[in-house]
């Protein structure tokens, strides 16, 4: 593992619109069905425009670009569409068959935590958009939610806890504003740990600051200027700069102008062999060459913290991601550890176990453990053997808990209460 810690300046704060002046980017996402640039006015303008985009990358097209779509189509299957494509496929089995090899991290929470009584420390990794957060078409509004910022919180008073994530680490910070985690941005090619040392870290943990891709960032400067400027022509489309990484959307792109986004990309990829491409749920994300990703981040940050080639660790990463699966495969390959994928279908993953969206028919056994009931800090003896509980969430919050991310907060709060429980448990 290369180590290469390299403070780099923060970026200069972008300066404000005066008052009342327009707004400097438009708004997104766009309407849907946008037409495309210039076809109201003149006619046909955007769409030549899009035709000669293609017709000029056209000789670099062929299956290259039709197993890229395929691939786009695959990244974030709709939920009429999945639900479709399952129920023509025999769901059930298929379902069953899956669900036996990645079984429901709440209904094992017994063994997942097992080798963790045993007296291994838990070490906490979570991913952040679809994780934490769900997925909204406008990526700069994907908020967590108060609630979960809490079973965070709880999670991380407990057990060294890291957010890794392939948005830039600025952003991923103004999500979660938890100050005593640890954050791995760009896909963990910028890692920083928190500023004062925690009670968790080992004597032997580091001051953590790290950059592998440093050098890459002039590059990454300037494909972001260009894919900005060449996906202009693609309704929908938008470009993020990640820092050490670029992604670009297409979850609100027309479907037939996904060829043309994919040939805008790769045209401007040419240009730059020393990044590659990858895909995430609705994004292309480009990245340098460099053998760094998750897995490789969720390494060093064990290591950072003390436990490099430790057995008495249990690291626990949860993420719903394409790229969660290199940490998936890592924890894999160490034989140790426990990968949990947040999905709502089956989906071949290295992780071991799965969170999925609730069926209607749980929600009222889900908001029970979201209200669920854990020693209080300035807890009192009521009577010998009892002890005053104060719930963890407020119940409104807990009732207005959806989706397969009210599964990863119950997770959080039942690894919380399994440690309070354990700590608490007499020492003979
Ligand atoms: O590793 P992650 O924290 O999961 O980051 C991966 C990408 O997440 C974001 O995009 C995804 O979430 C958006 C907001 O919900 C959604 O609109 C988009 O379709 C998803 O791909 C983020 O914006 C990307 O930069 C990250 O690379």
């Amino acid at each position: 593992m290369t180590k290469q810690s390299v403070v780099v300046p923060e970026a200069a704060v972008a300066t404000l619109p005066p008052p009342n002046s327009a707004p400097l980017l438009p708004p997104y996402p766009p309407p849907r069905a946008l037409p495309l640039p210039g076809v109201a006015a003149s006619g046909m303008r955007g769409k030549r425009y899009l035709q000669a985009q293609m017709d000029h990358i056209a000789p670099a097209r062929g299956m290259m670009i039709n197993g890229l779509v395929e691939s786009m189509r695959a990244s974030s299957p709709t939920h009429a569409k999945a639900a479709a494509a399952l129920a023509a496929a025999g769901v059930d089995e298929e379902r069953q068959a899956w669900m036996a090899k990645h079984p429901s991290a709440l209904d094992r929470f017994d063994q997942v935590v097992a080798a963790a009584s045993k007296g291994k420390q838990i070490v906490v990794f979570l991913d952040y958009d679809g994780t934490l957060s769900p997925i909204v078409d406008d990526p700069d509004a994907a908020y967590m939610s108060d609630t979960m910022r809490r079973a965070v919180r709880s999670v991380a008073k407990h057990f060294p806890t890291a957010i890794v994530s392939g948005r830039c680490r600025d952003k991923v910070f103004e999500f979660v504003k938890l100050a005593e985690l640890y954050y791995a941005g760009s896909h963990g090619m910028d890692i920083k740990g928190p500023a004062k040392a925690s009670r968790h870290t080992k004597a032997k943990a580091k001051r953590v600051l790290f950059q592998p891709a440093s050098e890459f960032l002039p590059m990454i400067e300037q494909v972001h200027e260009s894919l900005i400027e060449k996906t202009k022509c693609v309704p929908g489309a938008k470009v993020e700069n990640n820092k050490f990484c670029v992604s670009v959307h297409f979850r609100c792109v027309d479907e037939k102008s996904w060829g043309a986004l994919a040939d805008i990309v790769k045209s401007v990829l040419k240009d730059y062999p020393k990044l590659k491409l990858t895909q995430g749920r609705m994004v292309f994300e480009v990245r340098p060459t460099i053998k760094w990703d998750k897995g490789k981040a969720l390494e060093f940050l064990l290591e950072s913290l003390g436990f490099a080639d430790c057995a008495d660790v249990l690291p626990v990463y949860i993420g719903d991601d394409r790229t969660d699966e290199d940490a998936f495969k890592v924890l894999r390959k160490r034989g140790q550890g426990v990968g949990i994928l947040v999905s709502k279908y089956p989906k071949d993953t290295h992780a071991s176990y799965s969170l999925q969206e609730p069926a209607e028919a749980s929600r009222s056994l889900l908001l029970a453990v979201c209200y669920c009931y854990l020693p209080s800090t300035s807890s009192h003896s009521l009577s010998p053997g009892t002890t005053r509980r104060r719930p963890l969430l407020p119940p409104l919050a807990a009732a207005t808990l959806t989706s397969s991310l009210s599964f990863v907060m119950e997770f959080l709060l039942r690894l919380v209460e399994w440690e309070r429980l354990t700590k608490a448990r007499p020492k003979w």
